[in-house]
């Protein structure tokens, strides 16, 4: 489903993205992990076409993106920090890009419902707390029903409940096909969710394998344990 061959991207003389390989296929959630700095925000921003790579390609079933920006609309994307128009209500940012959006055949808004949102989508967005700006990203990242979720740090700000709420939703669409890729740091949410881990260290792919595989190599149980020992080691891919 999407398929990165040879990615590789420098900020000046900085390194970024090392000669990335990787092949995502659909019906996996897979947790991009790595420490501060390692390059999955630019991984993920690669994959939007809002990084233009140097070298490499990314196909998104099989069309190269760089020559089809409509592959854009299969993708729903909750960034870390959302950035809306401030002076909108929860209702009318809904509106406009359902507006925007005509096209789309099927709007999933179960979301919406379950965040209880419309008792409050009277609220300015500027007077919103984090957490339930959150929950209006993560909205607009399913309601498209999109192919693709990519989302950067999903659980973060949200309460326990809702955080519950938006694993439960992910594993779902994972189950219907999706291809789901996350990021956090918060790997105990992880846990639950995840079927492959793709490991990035100073812009390297270090480890991409399933869950299982990770858990037998390492003898760990614990996700949070399996990527302590592997940060730790500095392991490279062929030890996993
Ligand atoms: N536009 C940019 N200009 C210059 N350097 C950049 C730019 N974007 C990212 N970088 C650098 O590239 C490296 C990778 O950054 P990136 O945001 O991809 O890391 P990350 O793994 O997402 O980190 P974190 O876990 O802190 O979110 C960092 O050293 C960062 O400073």
């Amino acid at each position: 489903m999407i398929r990165i061959h040879h990615l590789t991207k420098s900020f000046k003389k900085f390194r970024a993205l090392d000669d990335i390989n990787l092949q995502l296929e659909r019906g996996q959630a897979v947790s991009l992990l790595g420490p501060n700095g390692s390059g999955k925000t630019t991984l993920i921003k690669s994959i939007l076409g809002l990084v233009i790579p140097e070298k490499g390609s990314i196909h998104i079933n099989g069309q190269e993106i760089r020559s089809h920006w409509s592959y854009r609309s299969k993708i729903g994307y909750m960034p870390q920090i959302g950035r809306y128009p401030e002076n909108m209500t929860i209702r009318q940012v809904l509106a406009m890009l359902r507006e925007v959006r005509k096209d789309c055949k099927h709007y999933d808004e179960e979301l919406v419902r379950l965040f209880d949102l419309p008792a409050i989508d009277h609220k300015l967005m500027r007077n919103l707390s984090g957490g339930t700006r959150q929950k209006v990203s993560a909205c607009l990242a399913f309601l498209f029903s999109p192919d693709i979720l990519i989302l950067d740090e999903p659980t973060a700000g949200l309460d326990p409940v809702a955080s519950e709420i938006l694993k439960d939703k992910i594993a779902r669409e994972r189950a219907n096909g999706k291809l789901v890729l996350i990021t956090s740091h918060v790997l105990s949410d992880l846990e639950d969710i995840t079927s492959h881990v793709v490991y990035l260290q100073e812009g390297k792919l270090i480890c991409f394998k399933t869950v299982e595989a990770l858990k037998e190599s390492t003898g760990q149980h614990q996700l949070n344990k399996v990527i302590a020992a592997m940060m730790q080691t500095h392991l490279h891919e062929n030890d996993y």
